[in-house]
């Protein structure tokens, strides 16, 4: 294996193999004790449709009704966050019934966007480009998330996983933006084992992974954006041999984006020279 693919997979957590049911009682696990510990009132996690809010949101239900069991009170949100119509409509009710959360809340990140849209084209004369009005999306949905979180003394949850931390393939504190990781040490196809295993329908593990983030091009999938396939980088991250290029590929995404997955730099910190 290549030295540095040892290093990342050792940093990305992410095993060669895994027991679906193992990792849901794990994760799920980690959820109650890290709400016990934090004496927190429960989680909230935007629902897209997609195949990470889909586990992450089921895994958070399954907390809170654990919880409930042992006489814990604990609540779990699920957002629908979408910028005006979401043109896969139906995929995100499917996710949200499968993940079947007791307090279920819409909020339009529209009007929020297009005023932050508006006044910066005032601010500076110029037009936003659809990219960084993109990553403002993926930021009003945190800014939602987190005045729930406020207002309740919930948690943010994030869904960041080895396969998206890997290439740095989310918005800084947008998506980015989390208190508690359930997802973090699983690839791609790990989670949708895993949601295989708690009985989600096929189209909601089966979902072709999107950001879906710009105004122009409605569901680009990741996989376009990336120029690499998730299979590709799940390989990559259980440790297989895969051609150099994209082997370089990879790594080269993963050193561009260290920024990302560590906290502010400070004239103390050497990681970047
Ligand atoms: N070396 C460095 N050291 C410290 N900070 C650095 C930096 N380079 C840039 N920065 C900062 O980081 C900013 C760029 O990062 P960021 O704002 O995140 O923007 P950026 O990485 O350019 O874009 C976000 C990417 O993540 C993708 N995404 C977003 C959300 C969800 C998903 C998904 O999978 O669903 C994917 C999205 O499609 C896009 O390709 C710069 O504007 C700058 O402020
Ligand atoms: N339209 C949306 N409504 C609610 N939350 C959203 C929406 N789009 C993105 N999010 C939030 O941002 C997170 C990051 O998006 P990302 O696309 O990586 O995950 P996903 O949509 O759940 O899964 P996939 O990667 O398979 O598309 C989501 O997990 C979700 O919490
Ligand atoms: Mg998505």
């Amino acid at each position: 294996m290549r030295e540095l693919q040892s290093r990342i997979i050792e940093e990305m957590g992410v095993k060669p193999q895994i027991d679906p049911a193992e990792e849901v009682t794990a994760r799920v696990g980690f959820l109650k004790d890290y709400l016990k510990a934090t004496g927190t009132r429960g989680f909230v996690l935007g629902i897209s449709g997609g195949i990470d809010s889909s586990l992450a949101g089921r895994l958070a239900q399954l907390c809170v009704e654990e919880l409930a069991a042992e006489g814990v009170e604990a609540e779990f949100v699920a957002m629908r966050l979408p910028y005006g119509e979401q043109h896969d409509e139906g995929d995100a009710r499917a996710a949200m019934e499968f993940v079947a959360a007791r307090r279920q809340v819409t909020f339009n990140i529209k009007p929020g966007v297009d005023g932050l849209e508006r006044e910066y084209k005032q601010a500076t004369g110029t037009d936003l480009s659809d990219f960084s009005k993109g990553n403002i999306k993926a930021r009003a949905r945190m800014i939602a998330q987190y005045a729930m979180a406020g207002e309740h003394n919930l948690l943010v949850i994030g869904t960041d996983h080895g396969a998206e931390s890997v290439t740095g393939f989310f918005t800084k504190h947008g998506d980015g933006g989390a208190d508690v990781l359930p997802l973090f040490g699983l690839n791609k196809r790990q989670n949708q084992l895993l949601l295989q295993h708690l009985g989600a329908p096929e189209r909601v593990w089966r979902k072709a992974p999107t950001a879906d983030l710009l105004d122009i091009l409605p569901g680009r999938t990741d996989e376009d954006e990336l120029g690499l396939e998730y299979d590709e980088i799940d390989d990559y991250l259980e440790g297989r041999d895969i051609p150099d290029a994209v082997a370089g590929k990879i790594e080269q995404k993963f050193l561009r984006s260290r920024h990302k997955r560590t906290v502010p730099v400070t004239i103390h910190d050497t990681w970047w020279r």
